[in-house]
Parts: C-alpha cells; structure tokens; sequence
C-alpha cells in the first residue's frame, strides 16, 4: 500500500490552504518549495544564512476507507481510563494513533507518550499522533509528541498515516475532502472518487531568494558540510565534511555523532539531521538521526529536505529515489509548481487499547 504525502511547512499565516492527495495506493501531496533565509549563529560567531524551505502542501486526495469500516468498530469503544489507538507506520516510522476528536487537549501527556513509545515496556513507536478538534474553521488538528515527549511542528510519514485514520474514523467514501490544521500549516485533503488526485497548488508569498548551501558546521572536531532547511521542522542535511564529500552512510555511528548535530548549539530548537549518499542523480541513500526521537527508520520530512538540499547543491535531479533503512521513498521537487511530491507507503499494524 503505497502512500504518498506531503509536507506543508508555510511560513506565514495560515491564511494559505494545501490540499493533500490520498489513495489506496499513493497519496500525492503538492508543496510549492520556497526559500527562506533564517540567520544562525555558529560557534565562531560568523553568521551564516541558513535556507530554511517553505513547503505547502497542495494536491488533493483520494482515500478507499476500508471496507469492513462500521459504525460499532472498535475505535467508537469509550471506556473510561484506557485510550483507545491504533498503531500505523510509515516505512517503519511508527506511530500511535488517538482519536482525539471529542477534545482538544491530548489524552496523552508527553511523560504518557515517552512510556507509551517505549520499546520494551510500552507499546513502541516514534511518536504519539492526535487526530483533534480543528482550529480556524479547519476540520482537525494533528498533533504530534516525540518518543521523548517533545512536541515537533509536523511530520511526514505521521501525516500519512494520520489521513488514513480519519478516514478510517469517519467512514469516509466517494468525494470528501478535510483540512488539517499542523504545527507548520494547513493540508487540506481532497477526496477525488475518481481516484484521481488533482494538485490545487498553494500560494505563499515569495520569500528572499537569499539560500546558503554546503555551510561548514564544526561537529565533533570535524568540518562538515551542511545544508540546514525547514520543513515546518528542522532539518540538516549532510553529504559528508569538507575532507570527504563520498559518504558511506552505515559506517557512521549515528548514536554517536546525531546528539552532537541535534543539541549543537547553531540548533536553538535542536534539528533532525540527515547524512546522503549519492549513488546516482536519481537515486540517494540517507540515515536520519531524528530531533526527540533518534535514529529512526524512516522520516517523510527529512527525505524531502534531503532531495531539495541535493537538487541545490547540484547533486541531484528533481526526481529522486530516497533509500532509507526502512524502506524507499519517492521524491519529486516539480519545477513546473515548485511543488515538493512524496511517496510512501502507510501501514495499519494493529489496534490495541492501553490504560493510563
Ligand atoms: N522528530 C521530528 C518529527 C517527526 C518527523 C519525521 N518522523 C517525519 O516523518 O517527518 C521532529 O522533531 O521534527
């Protein structure tokens, strides 16, 4: 089951309205890309500007709910004391899923949601994804916690998984479409029951064309290279340090140079980082050590911020094939809309209810 979807990171109001596109088997999203330049301070005080990427999403969507949806499913169970979730992951990138429709305060806390992601003692997964009442005349909200409790602006392979839980909890069929109010902006799903997914591209203000590529970042004693940019979330890109641009990916030791990228200090609300492999112009492999959640084995936002650093540093083309350790994701930068596309897959692994 292949799914698709779509980063929306607009960086102003959300004002903008994005529309995502859903299937049974890919849910296209459409993100015009635009450039922003933020100003970061590195520890030898020399100011770098730091592109940080714009991106909204805007397609639309299409969702085949599943067949055996009924009104008495388990996801209406109520009892008091235990939430109700169901598990989805994105290539891996694993998520518990609350129906959080009936209040807009998450029925599970950040400590909650750290016990509850824990592997060995708990349910297990990346994060905790609320599906919650909207806000500003939008259909929902989705939020997000970290498996260490931390609240990120969004999240790619969450916002796949997200869209096919509501249409799971709404029974949706045919026609519909829903908007989803993230931490980084508005998408707004659009379900076409002729299963095509058309793009309604968003419009953001244009922003300074000012973008600084290949940055030196002293980590860990070494020069690297890096491509910071934001997805609504922060990310920084890596192809390797200025000794060595030919990265091998599963030589490095994320657990121990990710922390370091992560609470770097240029890194005011820390950053995922993501280390690339070229093998091709079309083809990258990357690893991620992921802001609140560590290595993971999949991140929607960070393939995408990886295709748009590569295409800038001239690595890349606009279609990309991107290898993560969980599985490939399709990415394509359109230079016709300036839309960012994704592609994944979004799997259901089971429902469970868990008292708190
Ligand atoms: N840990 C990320 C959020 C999840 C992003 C990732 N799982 C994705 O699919 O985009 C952060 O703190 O920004």
């Amino acid at each position: 089951m292949a799914i698709a979807a779509a980063i929306t990171a607009p960086l102003t109001t959300p004002s903008h309205r994005s529309l995502s596109s859903i299937s049974a088997n890919t849910i296209r999203f459409a993100s015009p890309v635009t450039l922003q330049s933020n100003n970061l301070k590195f520890a030898a005080g020399r100011a770098i500007q730091c592109p940080s990427f714009r991106i909204s999403a805007a397609s639309s969507m299409r969702i085949e709910a599943p067949e055996n949806s009924s009104s008495d499913s388990f996801l209406d169970r109520k009892e008091s004391g235990f939430v109700h979730f169901v598990k989805y992951h994105g290539l891996g990138n694993d998520f518990i899923l609350v129906d959080n429709r009936d209040t807009t305060e998450p029925k599970v806390s950040p400590d909650q949601a750290v016990k509850l992601c824990d592997r060995n003692f708990g349910i297990g997964a990346d994060g905790v994804i609320f599906a919650m009442p909207g806000v500003n005349g939008t259909d929902y909200t989705m939020r997000i916690f970290n498996s260490d409790g931390s609240e990120p602006e969004m999240c790619g392979n969450g916002i796949r998984c997200l869209a096919k839980f509501i249409a799971e909890l709404e029974n949706f069929h045919g026609k519909k479409s829903f908007t989803i109010h993230t931490g980084a902006g508005l998408i707004v799903p659009e379900i076409q029951d002729d299963g095509k997914a058309s793009d309604v591209p968003t419009k953001l203000p244009p922003n300074r064309d000012q973008s600084v590529v290949k940055s030196r970042l002293d980590v860990d004693g070494r020069a690297w290279n890096v491509t910071c940019v934001s997805m609504g979330n922060p990310h920084c890109v890596t192809f390797g340090t200025e000794q060595s641009q030919d990265l091998q990916v599963d030589e490095l030791n994320l657990a121990d140079i990710g922390p370091k990228f992560e609470h770097h200090e240029v890194f005011p609300a820390r950053t995922n980082t993501e280390f690339v492999q070229v093998f091709s112009p079309t083809h990258l492999k990357m690893r991620v050590w992921e802001r609140g959640a560590g290595e993971t084995l999949a991140c929607g936002t960070g393939a995408c911020a990886v295709v748009v650093a590569a295409v800038l540093e001239g690595r890349a083309a606009r279609s990309c094939t991107v290898d993560l350790p969980g599985g490939p994701l399709d990415i394509e930068w359109s230079e016709k809309d300036n839309h960012v596309y994704m592609t994944g897959p979004a799997e259901v692994v089971f429902y469970g209810s868990v008292p708190l």
